[in-house]
């Protein structure tokens, strides 16, 4: 299972994830989240550091926002997480992977969320459904639904997960789980990780799940 730590903004914790060996670092380019990267890491600062992939987040951005962000900060993925359409997600796709993200909440019907967005996307990301937020919430969602998911596209499992999850997380049969995504419970503050708890993390699913 790969890893996913979401909302970094400061060098030396993307420094660390490197270190520890994280697959992918999240940074949000929306203007409303705690955890807006833009005025607190530059583009050439994230570019220089290699290792680990780099995803950007963002919420019913403009297209051409999109397509600069992911040149001056060279980023490998983009993390579509508001109302984003399926055309929006295959032009960003022709620049770099496109992993969009939907909230749940108790019940799902896969098909007419999804059906429409698995041809124009490498993954998806499931997330909680909380009000009018659109991430970062450190709420779980009703991990029963993922049962009952009917298609091999690979999806990342986000929303609430901290270090009490990990034994529940690691007894998870599911084929098309592909990552986890961690963000706010491994946080000190917004924007700040907390890197003790997620070297533990990285630890208890690295040393289950070959890299
Ligand atoms: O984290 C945010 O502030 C955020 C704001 C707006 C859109 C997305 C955001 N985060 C995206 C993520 O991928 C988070 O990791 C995901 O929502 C899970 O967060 P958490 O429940 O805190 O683990």
């Amino acid at each position: 299972m790969k890893i996913k730590v979401c909302g970094i903004t400061r060098k030396e914790d993307l420094q660390r994830l490197v270190e520890y060996q994280v697959h992918y670092a999240g940074l949000i380019f929306y203007e409303k989240s705690p955890r807006f990267a833009a005025p607190k890491i530059d583009g050439r600062t994230v570019r220089e550091i290699a290792g680990i992939k780099k995803v950007g987040v963002f919420v019913n951005a403009l297209l051409e926002q999109v397509q600069r962000t992911i040149l001056d900060y060279g980023l490998d993925m983009v993390q579509l997480h508001g109302d984003e359409t399926p055309a929006f997600c295959a032009a960003i796709r022709e620049q770099v992977q496109v992993i969009k993200a939907f909230r749940l909440g108790e019940d799902v019907n896969w098909s007419a969320l999804l059906a429409a967005y698995i041809p124009v996307t490498d993954y998806f990301l499931f997330d909680t459904e909380a009000g009018k937020a659109y991430g970062g919430t450190g709420k779980r969602f009703n991990w029963e639904l993922l049962q009952t998911y009917p298609y091999t596209h690979p999806f990342y499992l986000s929303g609430g997960i901290g270090l009490d999850e990990t034994p529940e997380l690691l007894e998870l049969q599911l084929p098309a789980l592909f990552a986890v995504d961690v963000n706010s419970r491994f946080e000190d503050r917004p924007g700040v990780k907390n890197m003790e708890k997620v070297r533990l993390f990285t630890d208890q699913i690295q040393s289950t799940y070959l890299k």
